[in-house]
């Protein structure tokens, strides 16, 4: 498997280390200022705090930190069921309301599919559902993407006489056969054991070969987020901020290696009480949170970054 894809638009290709030039186009996904809290009896527990990113089209996007730092928040608050406290969501610069089909969540659980619904039916229901395609065409279009997932054997079995690998291959298809502008992934392989895992994330990468489809990508695991990514966010936790933004795309091994132990490092070691890194000249943001590219060491929010796309002065 490649882990170097064919670039989106704007892209550079001179220097792999390099973060993505801004393109012409504009961004798909705007996450500007981000706040989410849950309220219980216990009381309020913010799970992000300002947390800025832009996703482009057919960019894939991973958003990567440790257990609590509010991955799957933000997912969830893309998908339109967690509304923000503070700061907005833009979808093609219209503010999320609410859950839409143009985004379509595959998550980590083997039982998202309904267990009594065939292969075919679960890949038709959200076509049918949201009056997407017809009965006909609906039936069409699954049994069109089961082929693409390697599934058209399949297509008259019932969930739980899958592997959880094939589960999550219909849960793919589900996603994709309603052609969302957004596809969102919450550690869609984090079940699964080390080889099949691998050979997902391979699949999904053809996949996108084929598609060019945007992706926003959860998970907690460094080799996946750098196989997955063009781009990576790391957050901090409690509550999550935005640590630093990565490029991952077009990374010899050598370099590949180095940007994995910065993650690293990043990760593990004790976030300074300033919220400024101890990696290279890294800024702060204006309340303290860190966005940093680790190609340079500038700050996303320095003039030279004026986006997360933005290039080096
Ligand atoms: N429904 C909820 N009610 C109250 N607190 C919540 C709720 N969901 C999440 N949280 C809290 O918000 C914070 C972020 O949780 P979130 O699940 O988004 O993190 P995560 O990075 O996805 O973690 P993990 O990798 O373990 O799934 C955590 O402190 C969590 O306890």
């Amino acid at each position: 498997m490649s882990a170097v894809s064919p670039t989106p638009a704007g892209r550079t290709d001179d220097d792999p280390t390099v973060p993505p030039r801004p393109g012409a186009e504009e961004a798909l996904l705007r996450v500007q200022g981000l706040s989410l809290d849950y309220r219980s009896e216990r009381g309020v527990v913010r799970a992000t705090h300002r947390v800025d990113f832009d996703v482009f089209p057919s960019e894939r996007f991973v958003l990567l930190g440790a257990s609590g730092c509010g991955k799957s928040s933000l997912l969830k608050a893309v998908g339109g069921f967690v509304a923000p406290s503070e700061g907005r969501i833009l979808i093609d610069g219209r503010p999320v309301q609410g859950p839409g089909p143009d985004r379509i969540a595959v998550f980590q659980e083997f039982d998202q599919l309904p267990p009594w619904k065939t292969v075919l039916e679960n890949v038709a229901f959200p076509l049918i559902a949201s009056r997407t395609a017809s009965k006909a065409q609906a039936r069409e279009r699954a049994r069109d993407w089961l082929s693409r997932v390697g599934l058209s054997d399949f297509a008259s079995a019932y969930p739980h006489q899958l592997s959880g690998g094939m589960k999550q291959r219909v849960a793919i298809a589900r996603a994709l056969a309603m052609q969302p502008r957004i596809l969102l992934m919450d550690e869609p392989f984090a079940a699964l054991d080390a080889l099949t895992r691998r050979r997902m994330q391979d699949e999904l990468l053809a996949l996108w070969e084929q598609e060019r489809f945007t992706l926003l990508f959860v998970t907690h695991a460094i080799d996946e987020a750098l196989t997955v990514g063009h781009r990576i966010l790391l957050l901090s936790p409690h509550p999550g901020r935005v640590r630093a933004e990565l490029n991952a795309q077009g990374l010899t091994p050598s370099q590949r290696l180095a940007q994995s132990e910065r993650i690293e490092r990043l990760l593990f070691e004790a976030e300074p009480p300033s919220g400024r890194s101890t990696e290279g000249d890294v800024g702060a943001g204006a309340d303290g949170g860190v966005a940093a590219c680790l190609d340079c060491g500038l700050s996303t929010s320095a003039p030279a970054h004026a986006t997360p796309r933005g290039a080096h002065a």
